[in-house]
């Protein structure tokens, strides 16, 4: 088991005049059991990685791969998992229901890691509610709760504690630890140093290419 990687991924979007390049040589590695979080200033490719991740989009140079296998070629939410910036979540389901999903077509049984999830993410006061009838802090944790129900081997999170306070804050930190501790290979696009501190590893991006560690303090 290699997690994920990423090598000399270039990508972009559109063509002609209206070609934007947004990732330049990008290798970057999340091993099993590891948080890593990328970090880098608004537009400097930290979505577009996490779409790569994910096996939303195909690198147009370069590979992406969990355990070997492109990731775009893997659809199952055992494998990989994520949380994009709008949630994703089906509008007609309840928050249960929302978290339970991939663990219902994977056909697993989530009674046990649905009441530690609605726990930890604080989610038990609005369990059986219309999804959309919660606010958007509550549907980010259930986004987050969802992606960890089946124990993925790789979980991709954009921005998880965008719409948080302080303890929720603390709280989708501590549930991505414990994910990492038991073996899911974390990716975390975060402005957010409180993740950063936990993080096992920080990867910076600045415009498109991955930014060298800052030198260390002279002693
Ligand atoms: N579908 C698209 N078509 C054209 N340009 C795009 C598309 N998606 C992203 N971009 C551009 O790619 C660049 C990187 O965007 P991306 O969303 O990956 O950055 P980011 O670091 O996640 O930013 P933020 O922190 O604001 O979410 C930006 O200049 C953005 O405008």
């Amino acid at each position: 088991m290699t997690g994920l990687e990423v090598g000399g991924v270039a990508h972009g979007y559109g063509v002609g005049a209206r070609r934007v390049e947004v990732l330049h040589d990008v290798s970057l590695a999340v091993r099993p059991g590891e948080l890593v979080a990328l970090a880098g200033p608004s537009g400097s490719g930290k979505s577009t990685v996490c779409h790569l991740a994910a096996g939303i989009e195909h690198p147009e140079r370069g590979t992406v791969t969990l355990d070997g296998r492109p990731t775009a070629e893997l659809a199952d939410w055992g494998e990989i998992a994520a949380v994009p910036q709008q949630h994703g979540l089906l509008a007609g389901l309840t928050v249960r229901d929302n978290v339970c999903l991939p663990a219902h077509r994977a056909g697993v049984d989530p009674t046990e890691t649905f009441a530690w999830l609605a726990e930890a993410l604080d989610l038990d006061a609005f369990v059986g509610r219309g999804v959309t009838d919660t606010s958007l802090g509550e549907q980010q944790r259930v986004a987050v709760a969802r992606a960890l129900v089946l124990s993925p081997r790789l979980a991709v999170l954009d921005e998880p504690t965008g719409h948080q306070d302080d303890d929720h804050v603390t709280q989708v930190v501590a549930a991505l630890a414990s994910a990492a501790r038991a073996g899911t290979a974390v990716l975390v696009a975060t402005h957010d140093s409180r993740v950063w501190e936990v993080a096992d590893r920080v990867v910076r991006l600045d415009e498109g290419r991955i930014a060298p560690d800052p030198a260390p303090d002279p002693v």
